[in-house]
C-alpha cells in the first residue's frame, strides 16, 4: 500500500483494488487482536523480558561468504501448499546442519500455514539466529516475536506508513533484536534507510501481484550505502540464482520454496553456501 493512500485501520479502501498484501494483513489484524485478547500486551511484554536474550543476527550475516537464510515455509498465496512440514525443528536442525547462517520461520498461519509455535520450537533446535517472518504492523507482535525466541523481525515497507516503521524498527532494536526491513523498489529503499535500517532485504516477490523479477535486486542494491547488510530475497532456486544475485552485492539469500521441496533440505542448503564461499563468487564491498 502506497503511502498517499488513505488508510484506515481496518485497512480497507474502497477506492482502490484490494491487493493480496492487503487481504493478508486484513487478516493478521484479526488474529493479533484474538491473540491479544488471551494474552494481553503486559503479559506479553513480561514474557519478552524473561526471554534468554536475542542472538546477534545483525553480526552472523555480516561474517565473510554470502550468508544463507533458510526458511520454514509450508504454504504460500502464490503457489498454495508447498511442504508438509511435520516438525519444524527437525527441518530446522537439517539447514542448520548444512550451514546455514540465519533460520527463517514463517509465523502467518492463514496463508503459510506458519505459527508462532513453530518459531519456538525452532529457536529452541539450533544456535543460530532465527528471524519471525510475518506481516509485522503493531509493538505487539514484536514483543510477542521476541516472547517466542526471535532474533531478528521482519518489518515490510509496503505495509507500513513511515512513522509505524519508524516506530517498530526502533522497538525491535530495542529488544536486542535486528530488523530485517523488506522493500521492492527505490522509494520503498529510500523509506527503509530513512527509518534507519541497518539489514535490507529486497524482496524479488511483488507482494500486492505476487510476480517474481530477480532483476529488482540488481536494480535497488548498488543504491544502498556500503555498510547496509543487503539480502536478496526470493527466487532463488540454486547455486546460479545465489551467484547471480552476490554479483550484485548480496551479502545474504533469503530461500524457503527452493529448499523446502528438495529431498535433502539439508544437502541443498549445503550446495548453497559452497557456492556462497567460493572464491570465484563476488564479495561484497565495505
Ligand atoms: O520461497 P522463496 O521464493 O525462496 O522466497 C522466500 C522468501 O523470500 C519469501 O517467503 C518472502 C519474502 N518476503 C516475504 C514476506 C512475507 C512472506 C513471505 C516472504
Amino acid at each position: 500500500m502506497s503511502a498517499d493512500q488513505p488508510q484506515g485501520d481496518d485497512g480497507a479502501n474502497p477506492a482502490t483494488p484490494v491487493s493480496v498484501l492487503d487481504e493478508i494483513i486484513a487478516g493478521v489484524r484479526e488474529d493479533v487482536e484474538s491473540r491479544q485478547q488471551q494474552v494481553p500486551l503486559d503479559e506479553v511484554k513480561r514474557l519478552a523480558a524473561a526471554a534468554p536474550p536475542a542472538r546477534d543476527a545483525h553480526a552472523a550475516l555480516r561474517r565473510p561468504g554470502v550468508a544463507v537464510i533458510a526458511e520454514v515455509k509450508r504454504a504460500s498465496p502464490s503457489r498454495g501448499q508447498l511442504a508438509d512440514i511435520p516438525d519444524p525443528a527437525d527441518l530446522a536442525s537439517e539447514y542448520a546442519g548444512g550451514g546455514a547462517r540465519c533460520i527463517s520461520v514463517l509465523t502467518e498461519g492463514r496463508w503459510f500455514g506458519g505459527s508462532l509455535e513453530d518459531l519456538a520450537a525452532v529457536r529452541a533446535a539450533v544456535n543460530v539466529p532465527v528471524l519471525r517472518k510475518d506481516f509485522v504492523v503493531s509493538s505487539y507482535q514484536v514483543h510477542e516475536a521476541r516472547a517466542h525466541g526471535a532474533d531478528m523481525v521482519l518489518l515490510i515497507v509496503a505495509a507500513l506508513e513511515q512513522n509505524v516503521l519508524t516506530g517498530l524498527l526502533e522497538r525491535i532494536e530495542s529488544l536486542g533484536m535486528t530488523a530485517l526491513v523488506e522493500v521492492h523498489d527505490e522509494e520503498e529503499a529510500d523509506r527503509a534507510l530513512e527509518a534507519g535500517a541497518r539489514v535490507i532485504g529486497v524482496n524479488a516477490r511483488d507482494l500486492r501481484t505476487l510476480e517474481v523479477d530477480r532483476s529488482v535486486f540488481e536494480r535497488i542494491a548498488p543504491g544502498l550505502p556500503n555498510n547496509v547488510v543487503k539480502i536478496a530475497e526470493s527466487g532463488v532456486r540454486g547455486p546460479h540464482d545465489l551467484i547471480r544475485y552476490a554479483s550484485a552485492g548480496a551479502d545474504a539469500v533469503l530461500v524457503g520454496e527452493g529448499l523446502v521441496t528438495q529431498k535433502s533440505p539439508r544437502d541443498a542448503v549445503a550446495e548453497l553456501v559452497n557456492a556462497g564461499n567460493h572464491p570465484a563468487t563476488p564479495r561484497p564491498v565495505r
